[in-house]
């Protein structure tokens, strides 16, 4: 899933770049393969960096020293809709009306409709197949609707009340507006996260943030984090913060899978600990795993851990069937994660170059793998055989996230 981030620093003679880059840095597990940030300066004109990359690669102080301006918005992609193509990197721009910048989390399930209706009746072009377009120029039609020079809050509130409307599936959402502010949102079902956290600046007055997760305001000094509710926009400008709830409620549905893999356990989302829920899974899986191991007059003698997301829930595991933990599979910490990598083959490359299986923890042994998740299969296909490869005697797998009916 994606990162998404906007900033507003109080002192307008300081630039937000750097601070959003290293904001994505740490956002860079939601997405790996592209990053974007746009800034906007004086008389609100945008400065803009996007491109296929990790945030360390792309953003090096050349590229950091000519986003200028003290407001901007970042976002790091996994790409879920449309294509692998730069093109479709985000943050997304449109210059009509007023300049508007959009970076987005989630994905629309309504895009044929969407690309019908802004082709037919609201003749705006769409130059990428990524939703992330659709659903920003629904918002920027909207948004002409009112036919102003200036706009105010309460146009901003119609627009995004009307777009979450006529947009379904998942949005988190960090817009800006050109010389205005930023702008986050979330869908109505708060699917994906997105929070807001504040501190005060150094020459008075507060700094802003928005970010996917609260890891990111936890890092640079920011507090008082919370949740954007779902269905709630916020905007904050230099002057003001104002909010409101411009959808009606709907069924809260976070995504499980934030919890179980996506986010950082260090985040706390929707007022849960990404960290404690997994030492929950770990302890469900305890009672399910002895259960089978009963059931099938089976005995572990050792439970290892899939690093790296599973290995908080294999501990606690480990720990309430009183059995040893190893740290048997040892991760290379400059691969990346591999579930969101583009493409089978690099998968299943990279699980191999990222996992290496220590044979004295496997040989002779009843192995017990813990993974947070089996999605497509590529990690347990392979670890399985690195197991049995190393010796282990007997290999049993278990996975918190429990089968997809
Ligand atoms: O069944 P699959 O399709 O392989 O997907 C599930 C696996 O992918 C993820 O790991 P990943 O390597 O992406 O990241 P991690 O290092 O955070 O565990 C997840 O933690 C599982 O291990
Ligand atoms: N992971 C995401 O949130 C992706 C956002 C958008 N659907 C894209 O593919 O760019
Ligand atoms: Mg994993």
């Amino acid at each position: 899933m994606c990162g998404i981030l906007g900033l507003l620093l109080h002192d307008p003679s300081i630039d937000a770049a750097p601070e959003i880059a290293e904001g994505l840095s740490l956002l860079q597990h939601r997405g790996q393969d592209a990053c974007g940030i746009v800034t906007c300066g004086p008389k609100g004109r945008f400065y803009q960096c996007k491109a296929n990359g990790m945030v360390r690669d792309i953003f090096d102080a050349s590229a950091l020293s000519r986003l200028v301006g003290a407001m901007g918005v970042g976002h790091v992609r996994y790409p879920t809709a449309g294509s692998f193509n730069n093109a479709e990197a985000q943050p997304f721009y449109v210059n009509s009306p007023y300049g508007i910048v959009f970076a987005h989390n989630g994905n629309l399930i309504n895009t044929a409709s969407l690309l019908q209706f802004l082709d037919a009746e609201a003749h705006r072009h769409i130059n990428t197949s990524s939703d992330s377009e659709l659903l920003l120029n629904i918002f920027a039609n909207n948004l002409q609707q009112t036919g102003k020079f200036r706009i105010n809050e309460d146009d901003l509130f119609t627009a995004i009340g009307l777009m979450m409307k006529q947009c379904k599936g998942a949005y988190a959402c960090v817009a800006m507006l050109a010389g205005f502010g930023i702008i986050a949102f979330r869908d109505p079902n708060g699917i994906r996260p997105v929070g807001m956290a504040s501190r005060n600046a150094a020459t008075g007055g507060k700094d802003y943030i928005f970010a996917s997760e609260s890891v990111v305001a936890d890092a640079s000094g920011f507090v008082d984090w919370e949740d954007v509710k779902p269905g709630e926009a916020i905007i904050i400008t230099r002057s003001s913060i104002s909010r409101r709830q411009v959808a009606p409620p709907a069924t809260f549905a976070p995504d499980i899978f934030e919890y179980v893999y996506f986010a950082r356990p260090d985040s706390v989302l929707d007022g849960v600990s990404v960290y404690r829920s997994r030492m929950a899974m770990g302890d469900a899986l305890a009672d399910e795993v002895k259960r089978v191991l009963e059931e099938h007059n089976l005995t572990v003698d050792v439970v290892i851990p899939v690093p790296d997301t599973s290995r908080v829930a294999a501990l606690n595991l480990a720990q309430k069937l009183q059995l040893p933990y190893r740290e048997g599979f040892i991760k290379n910490r400059y691969v990346g994660r591999t579930f969101i990598m583009p493409g089978q083959q690099m998968r299943k490359k990279n699980v191999r170059r990222k996992l290496n299986a220590m044979a004295l923890e496997f040989a002779n042994k009843n192995v017990l793998l813990v993974d947070d998740s089996i999605v497509r299969g590529t990690t347990s296909r392979e670890i399985i055989q690195m197991a049995k490869d190393v010796g282990a005697k007997k290999v049993i797998v278990a996975s918190c996230a429990p089968p997809i009916r």
